[in-house]
């Protein structure tokens, strides 16, 4: 059976054949529209604690390379922000487009970034697992980071340095020493909304934090992101690119700020 992915025939809009949920009541992503997300006070600063030591591998799981961290224990944390406990980093990875004018899944007031950064967390102040904690609907909380062309980011080229090792399907190897803290901007300004995972299965258990500041890449950091691909060995080879789930409709949510 075909699974999932971003063509026309297995992308976006034909994923609620296999997950009805596709269209349920918090999908994500969604179009941020700042004159309309209520600024709440009572929203906690973030604090996010990452342990350089946590790093475990990285991988190119066919539909995005993910970095992913050793979360036996509470060493990489985010807590504070809309969330109540604490949340353990699991796995960081991106999202991004075939050119520079395209690529984020987030939008604001319909811009559109070149690429999107997540940062998933599970709830491990209540549950046991991230496996236990995917399904549950205060199980993950996702901070996006929207990325726009401007100076090379020296702590992306870490990342990219490992491209080579990972370019088809299925390939992966050891990342080390490696603080994810280096790719958030200055400000933790941040929206915030109740959302699902934005590739199948799409359950609805994340917390969204949207960061406003972007961080830099530059243009020929995201040419060696599109230089990955979606293929495996002895497949033809497809370019790694338009990764991304448009804008899902927001239904009865409100989407908070954290500033005014
Ligand atoms: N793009 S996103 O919303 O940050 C995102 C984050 C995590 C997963 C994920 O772990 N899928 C595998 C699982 F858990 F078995 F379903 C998918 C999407
Ligand atoms: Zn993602």
């Amino acid at each position: 059976a075909h699974s999932w992915g971003y063509d026309v025939e297995n992308g976006p809009d034909k994923w609620g054949d296999h997950f009805p949920i596709a269209n349920g009541p918090r999908q994500s992503p969604i179009d941020v529209v700042p004159s309309k997300a209520q600024y709440d006070a009572s929203l906690k600063p973030l604090r996010i604690q990452y342990d350089p030591a946590t790093a475990k591998g990285i991988l190119n799981n066919g539909h995005s390379f993910q970095v992913d961290f050793v979360d036996s224990d509470d060493r990489s944390v985010l807590k504070g922000g809309p969330v109540s406990g604490t949340y353990r980093l699991r796995q960081f990875h991106f999202h991004w487009g075939s050119s520079d004018e395209h690529g984020s899944e987030h939008t604001v007031q319909g811009v559109k970034y070149p690429a999107e950064l997540h940062l998933v967390h599970w709830n491990s102040g209540k549950y046991p697992s991230f496996g236990e904690s995917v399904a549950k609907p205060d199980g993950l909380a996702v901070v996006g980071v929207f990325l726009k062309i401007g100076n090379a980011n020296p702590y992306l080229q870490k990342i990219i340095d490992a491209f080579d090792a990972i370019k088809e399907k299925g390939k992966q190897t050891s990342f080390s020493d490696f603080n994810p803290a280096t790719l958030l901007p200055g400000s933790l300004d941040f929206w915030t909304y109740d959302g699902s995972l934005t590739t199948p299965p799409l359950l609805e258990s994340v917390t969204w934090i949207v960061l406003k500041e972007t961080i830099s890449v530059s243009a020929e950091q995201m040419a060696r992101f599109r230089s990955l691909l979606f293929t495996g060995d002895g497949e033809a080879p497809c370019h790694m690119v338009d990764n991304y789930r448009p804008p899902q409709p927001l239904k009865q949510r409100r989407v908070r700020a954290s500033f005014k």
